[in-house]
């Protein structure tokens, strides 16, 4: 089925959430709307609020105000926090990718980098072991993994390589929608922008939407479509990335771009 353009892949609306005794809300009042094919970028300063909404927007928190929709592959719209867990949890295998800043996390460490990313299609039903294999041996050579190290384990790959791992695990079930937080965050530079290549040629050849949290403006520059920049929990500016970074109308944006505020 062809996705209409036209039409968006996730809606939301009046998004607020506060910790159990903080004093202020983490989110405030966030409209945010994703199309498919699209990157968008939440950028701002350590503690504005963007894990926080990424968190809402997957169902890992559930927001005390406002919601979250999604449209399925069925081209149906659903209610992210009224949908039972079990079926949340199926749309997170099937129709959503998550990639976390530290890959240990993303990752199961106790199993080879094959069965790491065959996992996923064993959770769709796929039983083949030679095809599986097959596959998670594909998955390698696309991320840029030597795929003679399919039995080793996550542990014996480098930071960098690591990451190429989660995010091979991730996109082999062709999810619709990647949430991505801080993704290239502590690598080193060369290797950063070896990743961040591969990730924006990912996206586009497989026409991936996706959200990307990140506090670096370099990723948004180069990975993002549009960016939406928040400030104590709310979104002061959003934009095509080009025209909010080059030409920045909020004054809080303003500094951030000019590096007074440090992201
Ligand atoms: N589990 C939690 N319990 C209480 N407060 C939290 C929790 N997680 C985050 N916060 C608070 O919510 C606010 C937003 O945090 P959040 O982590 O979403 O910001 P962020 O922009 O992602 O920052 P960073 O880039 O440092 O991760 C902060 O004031 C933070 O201290």
């Amino acid at each position: 089925m062809n996705d209409d353009r036209d039409e968006p892949l996730l809606r939301v609306q009046g998004l607020g959430h506060r910790f159990p005794g903080a004093a202020e809300a983490a989110v405030r009042e966030v409209d945010l709307t994703l199309h498919p094919g699209e990157v968008v970028a939440i950028v701002g300063e350590s503690g504005s609020g963007k894990s926080t909404l990424l968190d809402c927007i997957a169902g890992r928190l559930v927001p005390q105000q406002g919601e979250v929709r999604y449209r399925t592959r069925a081209s149906q719209w659903v209610d992210v926090h009224a949908m039972p867990e079990r079926q949340r949890r199926e749309l997170a295998r099937t129709e959503w990718g998550h990639v976390v800043q530290h890959a240990h996390e993303g990752l199961r460490m106790r199993v080879s980098a094959g069965a790491n990313i065959g996992e996923r299609l064993m959770a769709l039903g796929r039983r083949h072991h030679g095809q599986l294999r097959a596959q998670a041996g594909d998955w390698m050579r696309r991320v840029e993994l030597d795929d003679g190290r399919i039995d080793d384990l996550p542990g014996a790959f480098s930071g960098g390589m690591r990451q190429r791992l989660q995010i091979a695990r991730n996109l082999v079930t062709h999810p619709r929608l990647v949430l991505m937080d801080e993704p290239t965050t502590g690598l080193d530079v060369s290797v950063q922008a070896r990743l961040l290549d591969l990730l924006r040629l990912l996206v586009s050849r497989l026409h991936l939407s996706a959200l990307v949290v990140t506090h670096d403006l370099g990723v948004a520059r180069l990975l993002a479509h549009r960016t939406v920049v928040m400030q104590h929990g709310r979104i002061v500016e959003q934009g095509l990335t080009d025209r909010v970074l080059d030409d920045p109308r909020h004054p809080y944006t303003q500094l951030l771009v000019s590096s007074v505020v440090t992201p």
